[in-house]
């Protein structure tokens, strides 16, 4: 509707974080430089036949190497944050505490002080996919014995960077970490368990998030007086037709399915949501199983996890259309079918080099909405969003500048309009970088690399100029030179 796609000028508010990330496995490359141990994406690449041209990250961008490069970048663009990945396995080749890795610990304070050097906030993931193999081999985050050795690696980061890093993320995207990792098996460890294994995983990444944030809260913060949170990926689910009961309650079972999984123990009361308690429970009894395929929380737990995050961190790209598929008890054990949601995305809206990425900008500001009715006026940082091209040498990339110049709009009008506290945008993502099973077919950056030159220059894109004169102006103001004329609406 007009009123919904008009263009906003106007400015973001002076503290606001403009950003860009990255992820240590993405983008470093010195897979077993210096001391770093096995992650499980080393094996998964070097297994053959999981990846896109059996690509790997042995090398990536080489910013083992060449951080001073991509810093030099961002602070030419004038970005005032960046947010990174801490490789566990560089730090902890063996994935415990009995044996750190110095050279891995001054790698990460080496890019560290050259950010702060920079005037360049970082932002640190802890956990952004890259398991060590050795916690691997006892089962990865389907043995909750993984908590301890998660927290040991936690508090290390804290105490060795946290008096540089106040940002700090525990896990990037814990949905994508177990539906496609113990789910599908599209990523390391490539385990294909959809109706069970996605929930037991989960259920202790979120014991160990929780964890690592109380450590945090007890023994750091008064120190350091940092902020730590999570990181959260969802899709926005319009109903396929608004005046449809039944599918505007099935576009929310589905919000329910891929952000309150994690969001409402979190942020709500510690435990999931009821509609996939009692969807997964119907469905599990139907199926056989002697209990529900979704681990509960004891009271202590829940009270435990409930609160563990000082801000949402939002990872966002796409949209769908969703419509109630009836609860159906005859489905195989499978999460795809425990929402009993169908789902889709309109033909009309303009694609990218990934299948699952559509252009739909408003998206994002009915999801920043969405979080903030669901969960609360909480602080909110968008930690990803951005746009893939095809795999060929293009510097004019229209419309990553027309996808960050139109998204970029909608959470001025979540800010302005909805009143949502957004406290920063992050442009996934600075590098074009291994692109997990796509390897590098798929390309996000903002920066061009040529990855058959060993020299992996980096060669900026004209979305680099588009983004920088939106951070220089704070926002949006009328004759900015590099806006694109026409805008994506749909
Ligand atoms: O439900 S379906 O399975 O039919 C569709 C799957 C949708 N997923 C959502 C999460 N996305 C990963 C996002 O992944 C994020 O975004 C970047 C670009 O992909 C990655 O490079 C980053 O590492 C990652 O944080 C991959 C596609």
């Amino acid at each position: 509707d007009p009123e919904r796609d008009a263009f906003l000028y106007g400015t973001f508010p002076d503290d606001f974080a403009w950003s860009s990330a990255t992820s240590s496995y993405q983008i470093e490359g010195g897979w077993n430089a210096d001391g770093k141990g096995e992650s499980i994406w080393d094996t998964f690449t070097h297994e053959g036949g999981h990846v896109q041209n059996n690509d790997t990250g042995d090398v990536a961008c080489d910013s083992y190497n060449k951080y001073q490069d991509d810093i030099d970048t961002m602070k030419d663009m004038g970005l005032n944050a960046y947010r990174f990945s801490i490789s566990w396995p560089r730090v902890l080749p063996d994935g415990t505490i009995d044996n750190i890795n110095e050279a891995g610990i001054k790698y990460y304070s080496d890019v560290i002080d050259a950010l702060i050097l920079a005037e360049i906030t970082p932002m640190v993931t802890l956990y952004h996919w890259d398991l060590p193999q050795a916690l691997m081999d006892d089962g990865g985050w389907d043995n909750e014995t993984i908590i301890d050795p998660f927290n040991d690696y936690a508090n290390l980061c804290f105490e060795r960077f946290g008096n540089r890093v106040k940002l700090w993320i525990t896990f990037n995207e814990p949905w994508v970490v177990t539906l496609l990792g113990y789910g599908t098996g599209e990523h390391a460890p490539g385990i294909e368990e959809i109706g069970t294994t996605v929930y037991t995983t989960s259920h202790n990444i979120i014991k160990a998030h929780a964890k690592a944030w109380h450590t945090y809260d007890d023994n750091w913060r008064q120190s350091q007086a940092g902020q730590i949170g999570i990181t959260l990926n969802s899709n926005f689910v319009e109903p396929i037709d608004r005046d449809d009961a039944s599918s505007v309650e099935a576009a929310d079972r589905s919000l329910q399915f891929n952000l309150g999984w994690y969001a409402h123990p979190i942020f709500i009361n510690g435990d999931y949501p009821e509609v996939m308690k009692d969807r997964i429970g119907q469905k599990s009894m139907a199926q056989g199983f002697n209990e529900s395929r979704l681990p509960e929380f004891t009271d202590e737990e829940k009270a435990y996890i409930n609160g563990t995050s000082d801000f949402f961190g939002l990872n966002h790209y796409t949209s769908n259309y969703a419509w109630d598929l009836g609860l159906n008890l005859n489905t195989d054990p499978s999460y795809w079918a425990d929402s009993d949601v169908g789902s889709m995305q309109d033909d009309a809206w303009p694609t990218s080099a990934s299948s699952w990425l559509r252009v739909v900008p408003w998206g994002i500001r009915r999801l920043l909405a969405w979080i903030k009715k669901e969960y609360g006026d909480l602080p909110v940082y968008v930690t990803e969003n951005g746009y893939s091209d095809e795999d060929v040498r293009e510097l004019d990339d229209v419309m990553r500048q027309k996808y960050y110049t139109s998204y970029i709009n909608e959470v001025l009008k979540a800010i302005e309009v909805d009143e949502v506290d957004v406290k920063g945008y992050t442009a996934w993502s600075l590098l074009d970088n291994f692109e997990w099973a796509e390897g590098y077919t798929e390309r996000f950056g903002m920066v061009y690399i040529d990855f058959s030159d060993e020299d992996r220059i980096r060669v900026p894109k004209i979305s680099t100029e588009v983004y920088a004169e939106i951070v220089a102006n704070h926002g949006f103001i009328k004759g900015m030179t590099t806006m694109p004329t026409t805008m994506m609406t749909t």
